[in-house]
């Protein structure tokens, strides 16, 4: 039986991730890939009154259900399909609606503390880590969080300055040490993603992770 290449994208808030994974996706072949963000795994805060749930430390590893990712990891790279929760930022809360995730020869896992947990860490074959200046993640945090996740300048401030900076640099920060590759400023570095491309289509002809070999 062949093994499913596991490929992980870590980095800080707004530094490029999901526009790396999503030029994988496009290249190496979404049919080829199953794709799990580790924000899909938030926990669920629809019994907690709203005003606290704004105050949540979204930046810690324990707001993450990872142990139910390492679940799903392990159950796609035995050929398992798994179901992904979908995850809702305007509101906290997990829907109650799943997408149905087949398993494939690659496995694209995201999130900002993904190297920072050990038991997930020993799961990737291949660990990017997308190295972008705090400046520029605040700016592209700050217009995506208005536009797509129901917030204003005054939260996203706040936010920023109470968890999102101090957990990056308790936890985020340090876990670069893991990776096996630094692409600077993320998804429009086509000569960093040119090279990943190579190396994942180079690994997916080996014998470990092609079935025709
Ligand atoms: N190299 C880049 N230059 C300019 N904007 C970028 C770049 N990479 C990503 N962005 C934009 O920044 C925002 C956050 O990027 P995203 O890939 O969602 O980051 P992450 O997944 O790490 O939080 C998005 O609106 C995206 O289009
Ligand atoms: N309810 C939530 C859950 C998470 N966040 C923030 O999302 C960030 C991680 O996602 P990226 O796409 O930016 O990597 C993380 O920094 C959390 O603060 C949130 O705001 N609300």
């Amino acid at each position: 039986m062949i093994t499913p290449l596991v490929i992980a994208i870590a980095g800080g808030s707004g530094s490029g991730k999901t526009t790396v994974a999503t030029e994988i996706l496009k290249r190496v072949g979404s049919h080829r890939i199953a794709y799990l963000p580790h924000d899909a795994y938030y926990r669920d805060l629809k019994d907690l009154p709203r005003a606290q749930r704004d105050l949540v430390n979204f930046d810690h590893p324990n707001s993450l259900e990872t142990s139910l990712m390492i679940e799903h990891i392990k159950k796609l790279k035995n050929w398992e399909a798994i179901e992904l929760p979908v995850y809702d930022f305007t509101t906290h809360t997990r829907t109650d609606r799943t997408i149905h995730v087949e398993p494939q020869r690659v496995i694209l896992v995201e999130g900002i503390l993904i190297f920072a947990e050990p038991a997930l860490r020993e799961l990737f074959d291949v660990k990017i880590f997308v190295d972008t200046d705090p400046d520029l993640r605040f700016i592209r945090r700050l217009e995506r969080d208005i536009r797509e996740r129901g917030r204003t300048t005054e939260s996203v401030i706040r936010q920023y300055l109470n968890t999102v900076r101090p957990m990056h640099m308790e936890f985020v920060e340090p876990s670069k040490r893991y990776a096996d590759v630094i692409i600077p400023e993320g998804g429009f570095n086509t000569v960093a993603l040119d090279m990943v491309i190579s190396r994942i289509e180079t690994l997916l002809e080996s014998k470990e992770h092609n079935p025709d070999e």
